[in-house]
């Protein structure tokens, strides 16, 4: 069984559970269910390459990353330094995520803000509306193409936006790009989590120019999101190098800052020539 199996079954397992003590009847009663979401794709478009900061306690890979999560200051502090989005892990056994997490992130700041979960099921599109959150990632290697475009029309129905997750070229050609607007590809092999930092340029080459493109894990450095930059990347998806900042939203900054001004030097370097 691979990483990825493992969590799926620990995932099935705990829906179950919460489906029984929460039945949806109650999930849509919950006020976040009717206010209006926030757009995704918008707010990946921006002039500059597009920053989803990402809150996030442990992973598998890592172990715990941050000791002390202080979710409202860590939303607060992503948004004044100028994240686009943010992403909330709400899975709970091997991110240390919750479902209070997203919520406390919704009561404090007005960006659009990402459900990271593993969702395979109907029930958690639904949850991830009720908490508050404005999108949900829908990972195609942990669903076959028909749910995965099911549980899609499911979440645009509920006003969400979904990031669609790939890691293979294979992947993405099962999927009807037609519909989808958000394309992510994880750096990280979920079945291994080995990271290869340029596997969204490779596998994002030929998607119509109308699909916002995501670069997601294992990503660092100003030099990384630069080359992702000039090779036509729209967002990127940082959590682990955020979270192990003593100030997050100051190196959230801090390489926004450097990456713009790598970009306008080669700028004026080409308009000099
Ligand atoms: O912390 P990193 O390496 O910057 O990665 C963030 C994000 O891409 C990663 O958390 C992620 C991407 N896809 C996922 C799917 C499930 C869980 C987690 C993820």
């Amino acid at each position: 069984m691979t990483r990825l199996d493992q969590i799926a079954q620990t995932v099935r397992e705990r829906l179950e559970e919460r489906k029984r003590r929460v039945p949806i009847a109650l999930l849509v009663e919950r006020s976040h269910y009717q206010s209006p979401t926030l757009p995704l794709r918008p707010a990946l478009r921006s002039e500059e390459l597009a920053i989803i900061a990402e809150i996030k306690k442990a992973s598998p890979s890592s172990g715990i990353i941050r000791r002390e999560l202080n979710v409202p200051e860590l939303a607060r502090q992503y948004k004044w330094h100028g994240a686009q989005a943010i992403s909330v892990l709400t899975e709970p056994d091997y991110f240390q995520g919750s479902l209070e997490h997203l919520e406390a992130a919704r009561r404090t700041v007005d960006l659009p803000l990402l459900r990271k979960d593993f969702i395979l099921d109907p029930y958690q599109v639904v949850e991830a509306r009720a908490y508050g959150a404005d999108a949900i990632l829908l990972i195609a290697a942990l669903l076959d193409p028909v749910q995965l475009h099911e549980l899609y029309d499911m979440a645009v129905e509920l006003g969400l936006s979904c990031l669609v997750e790939v890691h293979t070229e294979r992947e993405l050609d099962q999927l009807d790009l037609d519909k989808i607007e958000i394309l992510g590809v994880n750096n990280r092999d979920l079945h291994t989590f080995e990271v290869d930092v340029n596997r969204a340029v490779q596998v994002l080459r030929h998607v119509p120019k109308r699909i916002v493109r995501v670069a997601e894990s294992g990503l660092r450095t100003a030099d990384e999101l630069v080359h992702l930059r000039r090779h036509g990347i729209d967002a990127v998806l940082i959590g682990e190098a955020f979270m192990r900042a003593t100030h997050p939203g100051e190196a959230l900054e801090r390489l926004r800052r450097e990456v713009r001004q790598r970009l306008m030097a080669s700028d004026t370097l080409r308009l000099a020539v």
